[in-house]
C-alpha cells in the first residue's frame, strides 16, 4: 500500500494520526481528509446543526479596569454564578502578549509532523509538555477535530525561577506561552480572590491556594480547517475540571455554552444534549473566563461550572489558549465551610483527591457535566 492509501483508508486514520503521532494537523496537511473520516462524524445530536443556539442571551463582558470598584466586584460573582462564563476587557495583559502566543501556537502546528512529533505524549522529553490529539482518543467512541499542545507549569522553587522543564519546552512558542502566564497571573489572583471574598472566605491560606491554583496547565488548542464540519466536533459537550479557566481565543468563533436556566438551578440542571447554547464571539483583546468543577465543587454549586463546546469549520484553522488554573493534583477538594455556614444548606459534594478526579475526566470521552457525579453526595 502506498503511504497515500494507507492515510486515505479508513481504518489506518486512527492509526496514522494517534499512533503513529502525526496529529490531526498530519493528516489535514497530507491533503487526503478531503472529506471527514468516519471516525470523526458525531452523531446527530451533537452536531451544530442540531443545537438550539440561543438568540437573545449573550454571556456578560466586564471591564475590569479598576478591581476597586465594588460592582466589578458584583458583576464577576454574579456571572459566575448566573453563567458561569464572561469575558473580561481592559485587564492589563498586553495586547502584542495575546497575540504573541496566538502566533506562537500557529508557528508549533505549523512545524513539520517529525517536529511536532518530538513533544508526542509519551515520548517528550519532559511530562511537563506534551502534543496529543482529540480528547483522550483511547476512551473515545468518536474523535474530536482537534489537537493540542500541553504546558503543566510547575513553579520552581525560587520566586523568579522558569517552571520544572521548561527548558525542555519548543522553542517556537516557549517564550510566548511563559509571557502570557506571567502576565496573566496578576489577573487570575484577582479573580480568584474576588470569588472567594464573595463566598465569605478571609483566610484564603496555603491549603486553599493549592486547591485554586496548585498546578495551572496551559493548553495551545488547534482545529484544523474540517472539510465537513457540519458533521464535526472540535471540542465536545463538557465542563473544565479547573477552578477556573482564562481562555484566550482567536478572531474565529465557534465557542457555545450552555445557557443556565432558572429552572436549573439547585442541581436540576439541564443535561443531554437538549437547552440553548450561546456563542462567545470573538471580542478584540478579550479574555473568556469560565467556572470549572473544583469552583463549583468548592462554592457548594454557588458558582457554575458550565457545559461548552466549539466547532470547527470550513474556512480556516482556528486557535483557542486555555489557561487551566486547577488544584495540586495532592490536593483534596472540598465544600469550603464558610459557604454552609449559618444557612441551612448541606454540602453537595464530598471530598477528593484531586488527581482521583482528574484520572476520572480523562478514563471517558466528553459527556457534559457527568464528571461531577464523581464528587457528588
Ligand atoms: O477552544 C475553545 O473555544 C474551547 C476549548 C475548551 O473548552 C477546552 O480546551 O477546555
Ligand atoms: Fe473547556
Amino acid at each position: 500500500m502506498s503511504p497515500a492509501t494507507a492515510v486515505a483508508a479508513t481504518s489506518e486514520v486512527t492509526d496514522f494520526v494517534v499512533h503513529k503521532a502525526n496529529g490531526l494537523k498530519g493528516l489535514v496537511d497530507s491533503g487526503l481528509a478531503t472529506t471527514l473520516p468516519p471516525q470523526y462524524i458525531q452523531p446527530p445530536t451533537e452536531r451544530l446543526e442540531s443545537i438550539k443556539i440561543a438568540t437573545s442571551a449573550s454571556i456578560p463582558i466586564i471591564d475590569v479596569s479598576n478591581w476597586d470598584d465594588p460592582s466589578v466586584l458584583d458583576s464577576i460573582s454574579e456571572a459566575a454564578s448566573k453563567w458561569g462564563f464572561f469575558q473580561i476587557v481592559n485587564h492589563g495583559i498586553p495586547s502584542q502578549v495575546l497575540s504573541r502566543v496566538v502566533d506562537a501556537a500557529h508557528a508549533f502546528y505549523a512545524q513539520s509532523n517529525e517536529e511536532r512529533r518530538k513533544y508526542w505524549k509519551g515520548s517528550s522529553l519532559s511530562d511537563t509538555v506534551f502534543y496529543s490529539t482529540s480528547f483522550s482518543p483511547q476512551a473515545e467512541q468518536v474523535l474530536e477535530w482537534k489537537d493540542f499542545l500541553i504546558f503543566q507549569y510547575l513553579k520552581g522553587d525560587g520566586e523568579d525561577d522558569e517552571p520544572v522543564g521548561s527548558e525542555f519546552w519548543p522553542l517556537v512558542c516557549r517564550d510566548q506561552v511563559l509571557d502570557y502566564v506571567k502576565s496573566a497571573e496578576p489577573v487570575i489572583k484577582k479573580l480568584a480572590e474576588v470569588l472567594l471574598k464573595k463566598l465569605n472566605v478571609k483566610d484564603v491560606n496555603t491549603e486553599i491556594q493549592r486547591c485554586l491554583s496548585g498546578s495551572p496547565r496551559v493548553a495551545l488548542n488547534y482545529y484544523p480547517k474540517c472539510p465537513n464540519p457540519e458533521l464535526a466536533a472540535g471540542v465536545g459537550r463538557h465542563s473544565d475540571i479547573s477552578t477556573i479557566t482564562m481562555l484566550l481565543q482567536d478572531d474565529t468563533g465557534g465557542l457555545y455554552v450552555r445557557e443556565i436556566k432558572e429552572e436549573d438551578e439547585e442541581e436540576e440542571e439541564e443535561e443531554g444534549e437538549g437547552g440553548f447554547w450561546i456563542p462567545v464571539p470573538p471580542v478584540e483583546g478579550a479574555i473568556v473566563v469560565n467556572v470549572g468543577d473544583a469552583m463549583q465543587i468548592m462554592s457548594n454549586g454557588v458558582y457554575k461550572s458550565v457545559e461548552h463546546r466549539a466547532f470547527p469549520n470550513k474556512t480556516g484553522s482556528r486557535v483557542s489558549v486555555p489557561i487551566f488554573v486547577g488544584p495540586a493534583g495532592d490536593a483534596v477538594i472540598g465544600v469550603l465551610p464558610e459557604v454552609l455556614e449559618g444557612g441551612e444548606k448541606k454540602a453537595a459534594y464530598k471530598s477528593v483527591l484531586y488527581s482521583d478526579y482528574t484520572a476520572h475526566f480523562f478514563s471517558k470521552g466528553h459527556d457534559g457535566k457527568r464528571t461531577l457525579d464523581f464528587a457528588r453526595i
